[in-house]
């Protein structure tokens, strides 16, 4: 029987089956590597439980890693809904690093700006977004008090993640968008956990057969240890027309002479603030 992983936690799995239902199902075997949004093969086993028997080819998965180990966080997600708010502050750099998993898996990424009814503090906001901008990447502004269905257009026939630090207002937004949510999550905790307090699942909830979004909570450090630095530099899109062009092969781009990421920097093809950002993760995949 065909399923699909809609909560993860630990060893134990909530799947959804063809006809509505959901079991709860264990890996066979002791190595599971299984994620949300898997789909899977299952053999179930009469008492409400089943057997996971294996993992269907995935379309694309999302890490995070540091230097001990690899932590899968989705499976066959095509697109990262990075959501901020104008208040309070957020780190560009966790936005940074979100955009070197979604190249590297070739997922499209749609920057949230949260909390737009607070107008007097959206130019900060929009400052720190511009060089995302510039590149590209799309802004959509909206308050999930009141306009959370602006997202709804941008999330069909997506397999979407949702990422953001605490405080940013992801909650609302899946309490607005999917009635019940919360509930839901509540009852899929109890089962999971036999009533223990935790919120640290993953969570998918299916709009339709094209269009889901998984709630992904704790990603806020998105280590990208699993990365070598040449997926870190591809993971810098305004980058690739300088890759390759340094005077040295293995230019680390640092001090040595004839850089040429150093001298698109200076001459303003690539903003100092994602250079810095650049640095910053290098540093931590070394
Ligand atoms: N003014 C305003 N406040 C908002 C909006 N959306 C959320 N908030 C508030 O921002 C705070 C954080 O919202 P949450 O939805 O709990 O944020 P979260 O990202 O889920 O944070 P964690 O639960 O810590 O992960 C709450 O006090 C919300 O009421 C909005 O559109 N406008
Ligand atoms: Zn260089």
């Amino acid at each position: 029987m065909h399923g699909e992983v809609v909560a993860a936690h630990g060893r134990q799995y909530r799947v959804a089956l063809a006809d509505g239902t959901t079991v709860l199902a264990f890996p066979r075997g002791k190595k599971s590597e299984i994620a949300c949004g898997d789909r899977v093969d299952v053999t179930p086993g009469g008492d409400g439980q089943a057997v996971i028997d294996a993992i269907l080819p995935r379309q694309s998965l999302l890490y995070r890693s540091d230097e001990f180990r690899r932590k899968l966080i989705a499976a066959n997600v095509t697109q990262i809904v990075f959501v901020v708010a104008v208040e309070p502050g957020f780190s560009d750099e966790l936005l940074t690093r979100c955009l070197v998993a979604a190249e590297d898996q070739d997922l499209r990424l749609l920057i949230v700006l949260n909390k737009c009814d607070l107008q007097d503090r959206i130019a900060p906001a929009r400052a720190l977004l511009a060089p995302f901008t510039q590149l590209g990447y799309s802004v959509l502004e909206l308050s999930a008090q009141s306009s959370a269905e602006a997202l709804r257009p941008q999330l069909s026939g997506q397999t979407s993640v949702l990422v953001g630090q605490s405080g940013m207002g992801k909650s609302t937004l899946i309490n607005a968008l999917i009635p019940g949510a919360a509930a839901a999550t509540r009852e899929i905790s109890a089962a999971l956990d036999s009533g223990k307090h935790t919120t640290t699942h993953a969570t998918l909830y299916r709009f339709d057969a094209d269009s889901a979004l998984i709630d992904s909570p704790g990603l806020q450090e998105l280590g990208l240890h699993h990365l070598d630095i040449g997926a870190i530099e591809q993971g810098f899109v305004e980058f690739r027309p300088f890759l390759g062009h340094c005077r040295f092969r293995n230019c680390r781009h640092e001090r040595e002479p004839d850089c040429a990421l150093r001298a698109a920097v200076a001459d303003g093809h690539i903003h100092p603030r994602r250079f810095e950002t650049f640095r910053t993760l290098r540093a931590q995949s070394e």
